[in-house]
C-alpha cells in the first residue's frame, strides 16, 4: 500500500494504546500487513527532518498532562503525613486516609468511558481544557478543604480530570502528531508521569520540612493547579485535530491545521491528499454506522459488533486476557501502595524525615523507567517481565522479614506519634528492599502493560485497550483502599508477603500465557495468539 497514494488516519486510539513500539512496528509492517487504519494522519507527507515549533508545543502539552497525572498521584504521600488534625479533631484514621487516596482512581475509572463520547461531541481540545479546569478546581478544592468529606470531593474532582485526560490526550496526540514523532510523544507521557511523581515528592519534602506546618499540605495539593493553568494556556494556541474538524463538517479548517502541522514541509498536494483521506475515512465510518441502523446513536451498534469480535474470537479473547492480566498485575503487585503511602510507612519506621526518605521510591521508579524504555525493545516484553518480577518478590519478602523485627507504634498523621523503633538495621533493610522492589517494578510491570495495544487486532483495539485500562484503574482503586487496612489487619509483614504471593502467581501466569512478541510483525504476533493451546510454546 502506498501511503502517498492513499493517505489514511488512525481510528480513535484508546488511552496509551499508541505506544512508540506499536508505532514503530506499525510503520515497519504497514506494507506487509496492509492494515488500512493503522496509518497515520500525516502519512501523505514526508516527515519533518527535525522537530518543528509545533512538535515542541505538542510535546510540552503531552508532557504537562503526564506531569499532572504523576503529581496528583504522588503528592498524596506527603500530604497524608502533613495534614495532622486540620480536617478532623483527631489525626486521620486509616479509613480516612484510604478513602481520600482511592477516591481519585475510582472517579478516573468511572469517567474514562464517558470521555470518548465527550471528545466526539465537544472536540478533543475542549475536553483537554475541561480536564485542566477540573485539575485546577480539584486542586483548589483540596487546598481549601476543612473536612475529610471536602478533601475526598476535591480528590474525586482530580480523579475526573485524570480519567478524562488519560483518554483524550493520547487521542489528541495521535490525531495531530506526524507519525515520525508520535511514538516518542507517547513515551514522553510515561516518563513525565514518573517525573511528576518525583516532583510531587520533592515538593512534599520541601514544604513539609521548611514550610508552615499548618498550611504546608494545602500548598502541596494546591500547587497541582499550576501545571493545569500552564497547559490550558498552551492549549489556547494549539489547534483542534483535523480529524474532529472533518467529523463535524469543518474540512476547510482541517486543511489549515494540516498545513500548520506540516509547517510548509508538505506540498499543497500532500495537504489535500491528507484531508481527503480523513474525509474518506470519516464518511466510511458514519456509513458503517448508518448501515447498522444506528445513524443517530454514538456507535452503540459498532460497539456491540466490536464486543462480539472481542469476546467471540479466540485470539481476541486471549489478547484481552493477557492485557487485563498485565494491567491488573501492574496494580495488584502493590507498587502504588508505596507511591501513596511511603511517607506514612517511613514515619512508622521512625525515619527522621520520612518525606525525604520516601523520595527514593519516586526517584528509583523514575530512573528505572528511563532504563526500561531503553531496554524493553532489545530484551523483549516477556523476558524483561520474567527477569524483573523475581527482584520484586525478593524485595517484598526481604521487606516482610525486616518488618517482622519492628514493633510499630500507632502513628498519628502529624508524624510525631511513632516511638522511634529500636531496630534501626531492620528499617534500613526495609528501605533497601523497597528500592530493589521498585527497581524491578519500573523495569517491567510499570511499563510493559501500557504496550497493550500491540496485542489487539485493529477492529477490537479501542475496546480491548479500554477494558484493560479500566482493569488498571479498578485494581488501583482496590490497592489504594485496602493497603493500610491490610497493614492493620494482617500486619505489615503479611501484607508484603501477600503482594509477593501475587507477584509469584503473576510470574507463573506470564510464564505460561504471555508469548514474546518483540521483533515479530503484527501478523506474526497475531498468529501466535491464534494457537489452539493457551500456552506459549
Ligand atoms: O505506569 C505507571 C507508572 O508505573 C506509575 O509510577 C504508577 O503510579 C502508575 O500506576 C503506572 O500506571
Amino acid at each position: 500500500m502506498s501511503s502517498a497514494e492513499e493517505p489514511l488516519i488512525s481510528r480513535h486510539p484508546s488511552p496509551s494504546e499508541d505506544h512508540p513500539d506499536n508505532d514503530d512496528d506499525n510503520h515497519d509492517n504497514n506494507d506487509n500487513n496492509d492494515i488500512r487504519h493503522d496509518a497515520t494522519t500525516y502519512d501523505a507527507a514526508p516527515p519533518p527532518a527535525s522537530p518543528t515549533l509545533f512538535i515542541y508545543l505538542l510535546t510540552l502539552s503531552a508532557g504537562i498532562s503526564g506531569l499532572l497525572f504523576g503529581y496528583d498521584t504522588g503528592v498524596i504521600s506527603s500530604t497524608l503525613v502533613s495534614i495532622g488534625t486540620a480536617l478532623t479533631p483527631h489525626p486521620l484514621t486509616t479509613l480516612d486516609k484510604s478513602i481520600i487516596t482511592s477516591s481519585t482512581s475510582l472517579l478516573a475509572l468511572i469517567i474514562s468511558p464517558f470521555s470518548s463520547v465527550l471528545a466526539d461531541r465537544l472536540g478533543r481540545k475542549r475536553v483537554i481544557l475541561l480536564a485542566d479546569a477540573l485539575f485546577a478546581a480539584g486542586a483548589a478544592a483540596q487546598a481549601c478543604s476543612g473536612s475529610v468529606a471536602a478533601m475526598v470531593a476535591g480528590r474525586a474532582v482530580v480523579g475526573m480530570a485524570v480519567g478524562a485526560a488519560s483518554f483524550v490526550v493520547p487521542l489528541y496526540i495521535a490525531e495531530l502528531a506526524p507519525a515520525a514523532f508520535r511514538g516518542r510523544l507517547v513515551t514522553m507521557n510515561v516518563i513525565f508521569i514518573t517525573l511528576g511523581q518525583v516532583v510531587a515528592y520533592v515538593v512534599g519534602w520541601v514544604l513539609g520540612e521548611f514550610g508552615d506546618p499548618a498550611t504546608a499540605w494545602r500548598w502541596m495539593v494546591g500547587l497541582g493547579a499550576l501545571p493545569a493553568v500552564v497547559q490550558a494556556v498552551v492549549m489556547v494556541v494549539m489547534p483542534e485535530t483535523p480529524r474532529w474538524l472533518v467529523m463535524v463538517g469543518r474540512a476547510g479548517e482541517a486543511r489549515g491545521v494540516v498545513e500548520r502541522v506540516l509547517e510548509g514541509k508538505g506540498e499543497g498536494r500532500e495537504v489535500d491528499a491528507t484531508v481527503k483521506g480523513i474525509e474518506i475515512e470519516v464518511r466510511e465510518e458514519s456509513e458503517e454506522r448508518r448501515l447498522r441502523g444506528n445513524g443517530t446513536g454514538v456507535g452503540k451498534a459498532v460497539w456491540m459488533d466490536s464486543a462480539g469480535e472481542l469476546f467471540g474470537v479466540r485470539r481476541n479473547r486471549r489478547a484481552l486476557a493477557i492485557a487485563c492480566l498485565l494491567q491488573g498485575l501492574q496494580q495488584l503487585c502493590g507498587f502504588n501502595s508505596l507511591m501513596y503511602f511511603s511517607a506514612t510507612i517511613f514515619t512508622m519506621l521512625g525515619f527522621p524525615i520520612p518525606t525525604l526518605t520516601s523520595l527514593v521510591v519516586a526517584v528509583t521508579n523514575f530512573a528505572f523507567t528511563l532504563v526500561a524504555l531503553f531496554l524493553i525493545d532489545r530484551i523483549g516484553r516477556r523476558r524483561i517481565l520474567l527477569w524483573s518480577i523475581p527482584f520484586m518478590v525478593v524485595g517484598l519478602l526481604l521487606a516482610a522479614y525486616g518488618f517482622s523485627f519492628i514493633t510499630l507504634a500507632a502513628v498519628d498523621s502529624a508524624g510525631d506519634g511513632p516511638t522511634p523503633t529500636p531496630a534501626r538495621g531492620a528499617a534500613i533493610t526495609i528501605l533497601v528492599s523497597i528500592m530493589v522492589y521498585v527497581a524491578g517494578y519500573a523495569l517491567g510491570l510499570g511499563n510493559v502493560p501500557w504496550m497493550q495495544s500491540e496485542l489487539f487486532a485493529l477492529n477490537v483495539r479501542s475496546l480491548g485497550s479500554g477494558i484493560a485500562t479500566a482493569t488498571n484503574w479498578g485494581a488501583n482503586f482496590v490497592i489504594g483502599l485496602t493497603f493500610l487496612l491490610l497493614m492493620d489487619a494482617l500486619t505489615p509483614s503479611w501484607t508484603f508477603v501477600l503482594y509477593a504471593g501475587i507477584c509469584a502467581v503473576g510470574y507463573g501466569l506470564i510464564w505460561n500465557f504471555y508469548p514474546e512478541t518483540a521483533g515479530l510483525s503484527l501478523e506474526e504476533a497475531a498468529s501466535l495468539l491464534e494457537d489452539d493451546r493457551w500456552g506459549v510454546r
